[in-house]
């Protein structure tokens, strides 16, 4: 039985050994001395990591907008490149798949086409005046169409993979047949849907997919079986004409993939950075994109990239999101001057993306947000002025000024920078930058000047320090 003492065991323990000499008295105490200099240390340490932690749990907020195809989700995909992109690799087989079905919605675009030529030449109807004059297709071209009829299988497939029950749909029907795009909501891991097949995620872009499922493996055989007849298809004079007469310049659609079908459909495809960059994917929903981010010496910070749908009946989920932004980069692709808006086509996508900019810098509830322009798709400008399409036919007041890049995209500039100017609560420094979001390294410098601002001037000063 322990017998009760007045003594507590701590101060017990503590005591010198009884029959200490002086030098082992003095031995003793230094050693005390250093195990207490150490354990100071290790406070000190802990100290600090408690306080970086606290400091760092701040994060930074930003929010990607933009009308619909403008490149917000190609922005997100450049930020998932820089930082983190161990998972940008990991997501490779999901792209692949969205790659595939980029391809066979062109290809059915064409079929689409073909159908409408065909179903004019057998129509009695006296053609009017204003009726499109389709040429006539010969045997080998509907013998052709039938053969890539299996194509419909492949598409039904991987959306199937994709959707993974129903997060995918097609597009409303009444956006008509020639906008029908495939969407996903972007709350949902669709990309999951994929690593579930291949259960070696990692490195599974290394070498053949092992564990893919017999549905995915069947469809991209079906595609690689199709794709000589693709090939001839894409190329064939009549289809060209077809597309003409039809007004559908797939080239300029977003997913083009049909000038590389013999290698994004060969058996041993793996999609490059610069494929995922621009394989399309309608974003319906909000997506948020987290990752950690040092800037020089400074303590690492949480940033979150908020991507939403850009289409007009979901524009109404992005003000939400206002309030607690730090920033946003909004998207106005310069090239669209002479498009219309898929989900209306009575509105011209560069009037919809000033008028969406003027809604931006006029928003009360944003006037402390910092605001970054990416005046985006630059290369597609550079390349329709090129070839000659006249800017100031779409934009009038652009007047006698010389139809070069140089010329036009400073005139875009100086129109937005005046309604930021016009238009703000208070006044307000913006950034502005021409961008080519496709380019990931342009796009990485550019990324890295944003993050670099965000992080050392406003949000340094006021808000996250
Ligand atoms: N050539 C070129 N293509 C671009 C550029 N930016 C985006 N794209 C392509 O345009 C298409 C649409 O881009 P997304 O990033 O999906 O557009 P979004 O703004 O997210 O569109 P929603 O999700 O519908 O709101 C994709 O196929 C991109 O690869 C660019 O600067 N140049
Ligand atoms: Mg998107």
């Amino acid at each position: 039985m322990a017998v009760a003492t007045d003594i507590d065991p701590l101060t017990l323990a503590l005591q010198p050994p009884p029959g200490e000499t002086p030098q082992a008295r003095e031995a003793r105490l230094q050693q005390e001395q250093e195990a207490k200099k150490r354990s100071d240390l290790i406070d000190e340490e802990l100290n600090r990591q408690r306080n970086a932690e606290k400091k760092s749990v701040k994060s930074v907020k930003l929010l990607l907008l933009g009308q619909s195809e403008s490149g917000k989700s190609t922005t997100l995909k450049n930020f998932q490149l820089i930082n983190s992109p161990k998972s940008f690799k990991a997501e490779r087989t999901s792209w692949r798949a969205v790659v595939h079905l980029n391809v066979v919605r062109s290809i059915r675009l064409i079929i689409e086409a073909l159908s409408e030529a065909e179903a004019c030449a057998s129509s009695t109807d006296t053609a009017g005046p204003d009726d499109p004059v389709y040429p006539e297709l010969n045997p080998d071209l509907l013998a052709l169409k039938m053969r890539l009829l299996p194509l419909q299988q492949v598409e039904m497939t991987l959306f199937g993979m994709l959707t993974h029950g129903a997060q995918f749909k097609h597009d409303a029907p009444d956006e008509g047949p020639n906008r029908a795009e495939i969407v996903v909501n972007s709350a949902t891991p669709w990309k999951n849907a994929f690593s579930r097949l291949i259960s070696n995620v990692r490195n599974s872009f290394e070498g053949p997919d092992v564990n893919e499922s017999q549905d995915s493996r069947e469809a991209r055989q079906l595609l690689h079986a199709c794709s000589e007849y693709m090939i001839r298809l894409w190329n064939d004079p009549i289809v060209k004409q077809v597309l003409k007469v039809h007004r559908l310049r797939l080239e300029d659609m977003a997913g083009f993939f049909l000038d590389s079908i013999e290698r994004v459909s060969a058996l041993s495809y793996e999609p490059t950075d610069d494929d995922i960059l621009r394989a399309r994917l309608k974003t319906i929903g909000v997506s948020e994109h987290q990752f950690s981010l040092k800037a020089g010496n400074m303590v690492p910070r949480n940033w979150i990239v908020y991507d939403v749908g850009g289409a007009r009946s979901l524009r109404a989920a992005w003000v939400p999101y206002f309030d607690s932004m730090h920033a946003i980069i909004f998207l106005a692709p310069l090239s669209c001057f002479d498009q219309v808006l898929a989900e209306d086509d009575r509105v011209n996508r560069l009037e919809d993306s000033i008028l969406l900019w003027k809604i931006i810098v006029s928003s009360p509830l944003l006037k402390n947000t910092n605001l970054i322009l990416f005046l985006n798709k630059c290369d597609i400008l550079r390349a329709k002025l090129a070839s000659g399409q006249k800017f100031r036919e779409y934009v009038t007041s652009y007047g006698d000024r010389p139809n070069d890049f140089e010329n036009c995209s400073q005139y875009l500039k100086r129109k937005f920078s005046g309604i930021a100017k016009q238009y703000s609560p208070e006044p307000r420094a913006f950034y502005t930058y021409f961008t080519s979001v496709i380019d990931s390294q342009s796009t990485s410098d550019i990324l890295g000047s944003v993050q670099d601002t965000l992080i050392r001037q406003d949000l340094g000063k006021n808000q996250l320090l």
